[in-house]
């Protein structure tokens, strides 16, 4: 099945919002042989990390940097996907289409049934200020449900509209980091608080500044997905997470995610997130 491109209503709709989801962008086929190989992913697990939220529920997560020729670096790299990008994030005028949107990280989410746990409200870019990337324009996540989340198992929820806020102040919150109280409560007073749901396979762009958060995960049900963040070769990090260097995504053509023989996270001391050094996280 060919994907289709983004349209002009959605760019328009991103900037207006800071974010957007779109449905059904991987297949169940595609969504399917991701969620297999996760589940499977031995150097995943080995190298993920607990995050606790405030009352002691757990989140784990792996984290690595360069992406590669597994499962996940052929999904973050597709050509489709990163064309998307490219269209959503701002850029100068002048700028070359779609050569210089670079893979800044990609990380396994996994909430598991009753244990998962909440995310405080927060920008991305709060994390990503202390890296001392200075354009948070030039910053996106992308969300890819593995499995569907809901309500029920503590999907993503944003403040529509906060991007526009600009960056607010964070503080520590537990081991997380957490937006101003103040400023969460005047952005709630004005803007609203959208539940995205998504079944397997939707995706969910949002901008490095949109103001979110997640519930824990009380349900039988696992919420797993894929987050992967860019950013562009004209926005580097003058204070870096780690010594891979921010380069352009070298793409790959769709069909590559299903046709291609990949596997999980290879057991090459790839640049894995360490809670204990990482810069973003103090
Ligand atoms: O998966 C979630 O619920 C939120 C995770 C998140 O916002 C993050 O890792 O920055
Ligand atoms: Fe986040």
């Amino acid at each position: 099945m060919t994907k289709t491109s983004i349209t002009t209503d959605q760019i328009e709709q991103y900037n207006r919002d800071g974010f957007l989801a779109i449905r059904g962008f991987f297949s169940p086929e595609e969504v399917s042989k991701l969620y297999r190989i996760a589940v499977e992913d031995n150097v995943a697990s080995k190298n993920a990390i607990n995050v606790n939220d405030s009352s002691g529920k757990r989140s784990r997560l792996s984290l690595w940097y360069k992406p590669g020729d597994d499962v996940y670096g052929l999904l973050a790299r597709s050509e489709t996907l990163v064309d998307a990008i490219d269209r959503l994030m701002y850029k100068d005028t002048g700028a070359t289409d779609g050569q210089d949107v670079c893979h800044y990280h990609s990380k396994l989410m996994q909430k598991e049934p009753h244990v998962g746990g909440a995310w405080e409200w927060h920008q991305d870019y709060g994390y990503w200020y202390k890296n001392e990337f200075l354009f948070p324009d030039q910053m996106m996540s992308v969300m890819v449900g593995i499995t569907d989340a809901n309500k029920e198992n503590g999907c993503l929820q944003v403040i529509r509209g906060s991007h526009r806020m600009g960056r607010v102040e964070h503080g520590f919150s537990g081991e997380q980091v957490g937006a101003s109280q103040r400023f969460v409560d005047l952005a709630l007073q004005t803007m609203e608080l959208v539940y995205v749901t998504l079944t397997a396979g939707d995706i969910l762009f949002f901008h490095s500044n949109i103001l979110h958060r997640s519930e824990a995960n009380l349900s039988v049900k696992p919420r797993w997905s894929l987050i992967s963040c860019y950013s562009r070769t004209s926005n580097i990090s003058h204070n870096p997470s780690t010594s891979t260097v921010l380069e352009p995504i070298v793409s790959v053509p769709d069909h590559a995610l299903l046709e291609w023989n990949a596997e999980g996270l290879p057991d090459n001391g790839a640049d894995f997130l360490s809670k204990e050094a990482d810069v973003s996280l103090k």
